[in-house]
């Protein structure tokens, strides 16, 4: 079994492993957080498992993620897309994730939307996803276990449908460009490891803000706390999201 994440700031990837580890402890992981993901497409058999999780931007699968997916292909191959949202909402997702595999060879046999601690707004979802969590993604994990038993032995599994629009909701993006402060002892580390190359690896303080899809992982990674974004316009928007992020939303299972 492969497990694939897109995790900038990690959340994605602790739920993707949580789900993962309980099908297959000795799975394979590929991360599609860096320009240098999958280099050598990879081409799975009907009888391998992918998993793919990847973080809700906007209501919608970040387009560089899908784009680094499609050098995975598979031949009817049993595929669980996951998506990991930071308690707002996933809107429309996990159905474009499912149809992308889809479209690549890989048949949904089951579907995940779960929750982890909003890279950005980080007052909303904290510390998730945690123990009550690790909890019913473990019991999805024995279900998904019994639906991939029955498809090994011969069983065709019936379509899966998971909730979103198929007019995708528009993603432009959001206003937030994390920049670097005069604590910047230019060592790189952000520029290494910033999905999109939007900091130059020879002038780490600096952003390329036309290809900078605020992922916020430069901030995450920095040793020496250097990046920021504007706290003004994180405090608008914490103010601006309370209604729709504050109440705790559970992890959903479509098989
Ligand atoms: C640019 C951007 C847009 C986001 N949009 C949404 C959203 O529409 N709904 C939501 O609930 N969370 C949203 N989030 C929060 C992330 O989906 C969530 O924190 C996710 O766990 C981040 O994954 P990571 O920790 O692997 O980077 C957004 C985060 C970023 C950076």
């Amino acid at each position: 079994m492969y497990i694939a994440h897109f995790s900038p700031t990690g959340g994605t990837r602790r739920a993707a492993e949580i789900i993962g580890r309980a099908l297959d402890p000795q799975a394979t992981e590929i991360d599609l957080s860096t320009p240098k993901s999958v280099a050598t497409p990879l081409d799975l058999s009907h009888d391998e498992v992918l998993l793919v999780a990847i973080p809700v931007y906007g209501g919608r699968v970040p387009a560089i993620a899908l784009e680094r997916l499609k050098r995975i292909t598979g031949h009817d191959t049993p595929a669980i897309p996951v998506v990991v949202y930071g308690n707002r909402d996933y809107d429309d997702a996990l159905l474009e994730l499912k149809t992308a595999l889809e479209a690549t060879g890989f048949r949904s046999i089951a579907g995940v939307a779960c929750i982890a601690e909003h890279s950005i707004m980080r007052v909303y979802a904290t510390g998730r996803p945690d123990e009550a969590d690790k909890h019913l993604l473990t019991q999805f994990a024995a279900r998904i276990a019994d639906k991939l038993d029955a498809v090994k032995s011969g069983t065709v599994p019936a379509p899966i449908e998971v909730k979103g629009n198929p007019q995708y909701k528009p993603y432009n993006g959001v206003p937030l460009k994390p920049h670097a402060s005069r604590a910047c002892n230019r060592c790189g580390t952000c520029a290494a490891l910033c999905p999109v190359g939007a900091i130059p690896l020879d002038n780490p303080s600096k952003t390329d803000t036309s290809k900078c899809i605020s992922c916020m992982r430069c901030i995450a990674v920095c040793p020496q706390q250097a990046r920021k974004v504007s706290k003004l316009k994180v405090a608008l928007s914490i103010r601006m999201l309370k209604k729709a992020c504050e109440s705790r939303k559970e992890p959903e299972l479509f098989i």
